[in-house]
């Protein structure tokens, strides 16, 4: 069997400010230890912000689920009755909540197993958190419900299906929910790390081979999410889908390189490709802005402005980087404008990292005229759009966007992982708080009180 160290990233309650949530509503919000259903709020099933939902208003089962069949078998992934009536009995809780919006993303957790049990995928045990969502036109496969949530972990391989030749059973992996195949038309042209060969069937919750789940309940189908289900100590990904990394690493730690700290570095090192002497706003001190801090002062920028509406963010901050701090809440002004003023018209380069439009708009037009260049990271409530007058963009201001820092997931994640070894990057830093998967709802009690970037979860005794 192989075993597998995830993180999973926990469900970041800060993200609740960025939809105009107030903390209060946030009280009373459980989740369910692994897998998710859909409740009865009409109205909020299949986007983002009803997942959130959903995500934020289940109590943790108390146990965690496991296989009830050796995945060597079939890798088939069930979970015991008695979880699935928790789950229905809980489920009523979405109701009194209403909707709270919560990001999975500061819990991460460790421990998987791979194995693979079909054609081309390989089941993984593990224990990852955090979220991300995304919509393929009208199939968001973030609305389909029950699902296995998570996508930030590390874990080892337990079994690989037929016709998998780059990880054997043993080999230490970290699931990629942005997959590479290294075939497809987007792998091959070198202009992009996003990879269309199994998109559509993670986009829909099941594998590429027979568009089935390989979860169920009592016989009932449990959806994957994002091509990797990480909250769970087994889950089956496709082979494009793991990147093999140095066995050596600790397994606990580098589950963060399954998707926050790679993105803010790679959006500063890929996509915007800041140069020495620039300077840099980062809004939105989170994990992701502070990788972002990271990425911008290991390339040299001289002037890093972090931008956050808790003003105790920059003491941490400072470690990561940051030269300078601005709080929103302390002008009168907008907040671009306070940084043309500060900047003498703007700066090189600006980074969305909270997810809210309002801000990319900011931190849009706080760019310099004629070269500034802001990359949006944060992920919107699902429908919402962003908007600037065209003349910004008329006049020199570039928008761009980044998914994963625009890494490619197979081929680079193991070079991260070997920059973590030569103490190159950080990730121990970002880690402030353990656990264990039984006290996730701790973990989300800290991510209501603030001051947890991340939470590594412990799936496997
Ligand atoms: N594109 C991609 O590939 C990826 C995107 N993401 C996205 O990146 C975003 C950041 O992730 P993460 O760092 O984990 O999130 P966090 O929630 O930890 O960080 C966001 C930070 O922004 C602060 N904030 C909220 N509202 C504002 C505001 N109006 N102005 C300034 N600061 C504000 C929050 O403060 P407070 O805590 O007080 O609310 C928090 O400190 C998320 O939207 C996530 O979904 C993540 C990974 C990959
Ligand atoms: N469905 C959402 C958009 C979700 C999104 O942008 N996801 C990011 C990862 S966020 C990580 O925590 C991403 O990389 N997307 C690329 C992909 O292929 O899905 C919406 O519609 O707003």
């Amino acid at each position: 069997m192989v075993h597998m160290h995830a993180l999973a990233q926990m469900v970041h309650m800060h993200a609740l400010g960025a939809v105009g949530m107030q903390r209060g509503a946030r009280e009373g919000i459980y989740v369910a230890a692994c897998a998710w259903m859909m409740g009865m709020a009409p109205g909020l099933h299949g986007d983002l912000q009803g997942r959130r939902d959903y995500m934020a208003t289940y109590k943790v089962a108390g146990t965690t689920w496991r296989p009830t069949r050796s995945p060597r078998l079939h890798g088939d992934l069930s979970i015991p009755a008695p979880h699935w009536l928790v789950w229905l009995v809980y489920g009523s809780y979405v109701t009194l909540v209403g909707h709270p919006v919560c990001r999975m993303d500061c819990m991460a957790s460790y421990k998987i197993a791979c194995i693979a049990w079909r054609p081309m995928a390989i089941t993984v045990e593990f224990t990852p958190f955090q979220q991300l969502i995304w919509d393929v036109h009208h199939i968001d496969p973030e609305g389909l419900f029950p699902c296995i949530l998570g996508h930030e972990a590390a874990g080892i391989v337990e079994s690989v299906g037929e016709g998998v030749t780059e990880v054997q059973p043993g080999d230490h992996v970290i699931p990629c929910y942005q997959a590479e195949c290294r075939e497809c038309k987007f792998c091959k042209s070198g202009k992009t790390n996003l990879c269309g060969k199994v998109r559509t069937a993670t986009g829909a919750g099941v594998m590429m081979n027979d568009r089935k789940s390989r979860f169920s309940v009592n016989g009932k189908p449990i959806f994957h999410f994002m091509g990797t289900s990480t909250f769970s100590q087994y889950t089956v990904v496709h082979d494009v889908s793991v990147a093999k990394i140095d066995p050596q690493a600790p397994l606990d730690k580098v589950c963060l390189l399954g998707c926050g700290v790679p993105t803010g570095l790679g959006a500063v090192w890929n996509t915007a490709k800041v140069e020495p002497g620039s300077n840099v706003a980062i809004f939105g001190l989170g994990t992701v802005g502070l990788a972002v801090a990271e990425g911008a002062k290991s390339a040299g920028a001289s002037r890093i402005i972090g931008v956050d509406i808790d003003s105790k963010k920059y003491d941490i901050a400072k470690n990561f980087g940051v030269t300078e701090f601005v709080n929103p809440k302390d002008y009168d002004k907008p907040i671009q404008q306070v940084l043309v003023d500060l900047t003498d018209g703007g700066v090189d380069y600006s980074f969305e990292c909270i997810g809210n439009v309002s801000v990319m708009r900011a931190a849009l037009e706080c760019c310099h005229k004629g070269w500034g260049t802001s990359v949006i990271i944060g992920v919107a409530a699902s429908g919402q759009e962003i908007s600037t007058r065209p003349f910004k963009l008329v006049t020199g201001r570039v928008w761009k966007g980044t998914a994963f820092g625009g890494f490619k997931s197979r081929s680079q994640v193991p070079w991260l992982v070997d920059k973590y070894m030569k103490k190159e990057i950080k990730i121990d830093e970002y880690i402030t708080h353990n656990l264990t998967l039984g006290d996730i709802n701790k973990a989300f009690d800290l991510m209501h009180e603030g001051g947890c970037l991340r939470c590594v979860l412990k799936l496997h005794e």
